[in-house]
């Protein structure tokens, strides 16, 4: 069985693009543009998300060890983003492809409207044919504001675009039981319902140039594929990956999709940094959110408002423990939820629909 996707997220991360010594490996990526062209004439549409400016910028400057860590990665990242992009941009022209650069941040996303523009950005470049190449724009962005890497933009990205599948490439064949090095681990090929403690299993390291880590990837994973995306996790090293994976030809680690969400829970489930309100509620409410019936958010189990907020605005929801359970769009702002904690048959705070769960 081959997938066949309409609509595809491929991330590239920054040691399949790096060789060991810190230098771009330009045959790797020309093998890897060799791989998208093909699979853009199948009539499939990709979004590329590419890491690799800071290691890229690394092959063309040396730096004193004593320059401050934040300045540097913006240094690396602006002169290493040019030499990247026009790399991709001068293989891809060989097929007659357009490939064109865009640079974000995480502020880009913060509130529907600007959820919806850079939709809409997105969108007119696939119209028109052109392959998006994507990056954190890593000159401007501070720390606080940053995306944990580019696996959790590639999976914003995945969900707003509506595509059908996210495929994200490491040097590693998947999500090992153990570390990837030790002889009794093996790759998890396939993960259904999501809710594994990856924390277990996989550990902090990261590769040579990475960022994020295994973990990050993999609870990014999760969290897509239970909004109704495939995620499949390759080795990015290995040749023709990407249309193996298309194929089904290797081993690899695929998420599987649950039902699709709309666009408006997809959206709501990437909004945690725009949350404004927080409200807290008890074990029952919490039960009853988790379980695997469609439940709304009444007011009856809502037991403190702790954040202000206003009707349409996004709010945490948190347990007893402060550990947060979800996010959802208010149906009334703070003053009204307030007044309304804790009583019985009062209209939903969080209507289902409009309610995304963690886990
Ligand atoms: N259980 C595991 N399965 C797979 N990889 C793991 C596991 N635990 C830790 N890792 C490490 O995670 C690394 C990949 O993550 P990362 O450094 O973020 O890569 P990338 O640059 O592709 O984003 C692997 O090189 C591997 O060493
Ligand atoms: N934006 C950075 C990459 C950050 C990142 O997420 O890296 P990785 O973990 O290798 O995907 C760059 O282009 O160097």
């Amino acid at each position: 069985m081959s997938f066949s996707y309409r609509r595809i997220i491929i991330k590239i991360g920054s040691n399949v693009l790096t060789r060991p010594d810190g230098l771009p490996d330009t045959d790797r990526i020309a093998h890897l543009v060799d791989q998208i062209a093909s699979i853009k004439k199948q009539g499939i549409e990709v979004i590329l998300v590419s890491s690799g400016a800071v290691a890229s910028g690394r092959s063309l400057i040396s730096i004193s060890e004593k320059s401050d860590a934040v300045a540097v990665r913006q240094l690396l990242a602006s002169i290493g983003q040019v030499k990247l992009i026009n790399t991709y941009s001068a293989l891809f022209e060989k097929y007659d492809i357009l490939c064109s650069q865009v640079l974000v941040t995480k502020e880009d996303f913060r509130d529907r409207l600007h959820y919806l523009n850079m939709r809409n950005c997105l969108e007119i470049l696939l119209q028109h044919q052109v392959i998006p190449v994507i990056n954190e724009n890593d000159v401007v962005s501070v720390t606080e504001l940053m995306f944990t890497d580019n696996d959790e933009l590639a999976g914003l990205l995945a969900s707003m675009l509506n595509a059908q599948a996210l495929i994200v490439l490491t040097n590693v064949n998947g999500i090992y039981t153990g570390d990837p090095k030790l002889p009794g681990s093996s790759v998890i090929t396939e993960i259904t319902n999501g809710g594994l403690d990856f924390a277990s299993f996989v550990s902090s390291g990261k590769s040579q140039f990475g960022r994020g880590g295994m973990i990050t990837k993999s609870t990014i994973a999760d969290k897509v594929a239970r909004l109704g995306i495939a995620v499949h996790i390759a080795n990015g090293t290995k040749d023709n990956i990407l249309t193996d994976v298309l194929a089904n030809q290797i081993e690899h680690t695929r998420f599987v999709p649950a039902k699709l969400a709309s666009g408006k829970k997809k959206w709501i489930a990437h909004s945690e940094n725009s949350a404004k309100g927080v409200v807290q509620v008890n074990e029952g409410a919490k039960t009853a959110l988790t379980s695997k019936k469609a439940s709304s958010l009444l007011p009856v189990g809502v037991t403190e408002i702790i954040a202000d907020f206003k009707k349409g605005e996004i709010i945490k929801i948190i347990d007893e423990n402060k550990k947060v359970i979800g996010l959802g769009l208010a149906e009334y702002g703070s003053e009204k939820a307030r007044e309304y904690a804790g009583q019985k048959n009062q209209r939903a705070l969080v209507h289902y629909d409009y309610l995304y769960l963690q886990s």
